[in-house]
């Protein structure tokens, strides 16, 4: 990539680029890489709004397919200068098999790689998740943990253990050669809880509120806080790094950093509150309405009538004993390292974040998004 104020344009790949993240990497991109020539958004399920793109002054392709199949993502990926690897398969709640899982978060993450690899693609960045780190099984605090912070990483459910396996890959592949010689050069970013327009599990905790006539209660000890991040931070944060891992290859190759911004440390739900409240919502209790052992045994229940009704029926409720456990356990993240090795800054502050999010809200809240 030359640097050099006529500088080449290039072709970046985004996959899983109509996901909820994916898509505020496409409009990222689209609106803050001077140097984009073509945008390749690839996913499973393209989404109707990449058709207003495609009437822009960068050519936009989408590309519907499969991270699994090999073929449909070297094809993808033959000719593009940078590839953002989002696509994955987001999924707490066993509504899919672990082995579906391994399938698209794993062997995706490496046809994405052997793709780049046979078709001499050098720049790969990967979406990682703080899940990688933790919490543990052991519900260890991580609080306010940076990169290099040691912490008992031992995980058990297929999700995290996805992404730990996935993230490892790609940053063994850092330095490999790639078609024509020159090394590929990879980083992955860690974001935490995601928040921001298009989050649908926020978008379903104000419809919750809204059915309970307004009021939501409180499950979690308020003192047990949990790492948020916006989306349009963690999408910038993509660019940002995407744009520099050709000249700072030797210092960003092969490294991890955590998605931050100003977003404050809150509980999970008295984080959620921040919009919701603003929505009309009320959060019950100043501490939780239940004793812990009650929602253990519910997550437990969950768990066993997801097993017995799996024939039947998908039986998949957002409390179960991994989702409790995570909101159960205070993980947060204090770091600068992605503004000493790419110069990030967040480009929303909180306020515009909170704004933003709170809009999306009451918008979403009230139509069939
Ligand atoms: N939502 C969150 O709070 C966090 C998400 N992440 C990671 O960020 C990435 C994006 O997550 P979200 O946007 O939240 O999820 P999402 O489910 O909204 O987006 C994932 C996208 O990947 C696509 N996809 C899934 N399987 C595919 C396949 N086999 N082939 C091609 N495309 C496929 C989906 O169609 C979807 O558009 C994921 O890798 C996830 O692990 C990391 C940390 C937190
Ligand atoms: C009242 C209940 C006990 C509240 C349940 C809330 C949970 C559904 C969510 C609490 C924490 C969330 C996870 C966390 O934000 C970290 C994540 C990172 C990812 O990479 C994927 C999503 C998630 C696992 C996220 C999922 C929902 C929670 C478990």
């Amino acid at each position: 990539m030359a640097d050099s104020a006529q500088a080449q344009k290039l072709v970046y790949l985004v996959t899983g680029g109509c996901g909820f993240l994916g898509e505020h990497v496409v409009r990222m991109l689209l609106q803050r890489e001077p140097r984009l020539g073509e945008l390749r958004v690839f996913d499973r399920h393209l989404g109707p709004w990449l058709e207003e793109l495609k009437t822009g002054p960068v050519r936009v392709t989408a590309i519907q397919g499969d991270v699994t199949e090999a073929h449909e993502v070297a094809a993808a990926v033959a000719g593009a200068h940078v590839v953002i690897h989002t696509a994955g398969l987001v999924d707490v709640f066993g509504r899919a098999s672990p082995e579906t899982i391994h399938e698209v978060n794993v062997q995706g993450t490496r046809n994405v790689i052997e793709a780049c690899v046979q078709t001499g693609t050098q720049f790969l960045v990967y979406t990682s998740s703080m899940e990688v780190v933790g919490p543990n099984t052991k519900g260890h605090p991580f609080y306010r943990g940076n990169e290099d912070t040691l912490y008992e990483a031992v995980h058990r459910h297929p999700y995290p253990c996805s992404k730990a396996l996935a993230e490892r890959l790609v940053l063994e592949a850092n330095g490999r050669e790639v078609h024509g010689g020159l090394p590929l050069v990879t980083c992955a970013l860690r974001p935490t809880g995601i928040y921001g327009e298009g989050h649908q599990i926020m978008r379903d905790f104000y419809r919750q509120g809204l059915r309970l006539g307004g009021w939501l209660f409180r499950a979690i000890p308020a003192s047990v806080e949990h790492g948020r991040v916006y989306v349009g931070n963690v999408a910038w944060m993509h660019v940002l790094a995407a744009r520099e891992l050709e000249r700072r290859a030797a210092l960003m190759g092969g490294q991890v950093y955590f998605c931050y911004d100003g977003s404050p440390y809150k509980s999970y739900e008295d984080f959620n509150m921040e919009f919701l409240g603003p929505c009309g919502l009320q959060l019950v209790g100043a501490r939780p309405l239940l004793p812990y052992w009650v929602l253990v045994f519910v997550a437990a229940l969950n768990a066993l009538l997801q097993w017995l009704l799996r024939p039947l029926v998908l039986y998949a409720p957002l409390l179960n004993p991994y989702t409790l456990a995570v909101a159960n356990t205070t993980f947060t993240v204090s770091t600068d390292k992605a503004q000493r090795h790419f110069g990030y800054e967040p480009l929303f502050s909180w306020e515009d974040s909170r704004t933003r999010t709170i809009l999306w809200v009451q918008a979403a809240g009230s139509s069939a998004q």
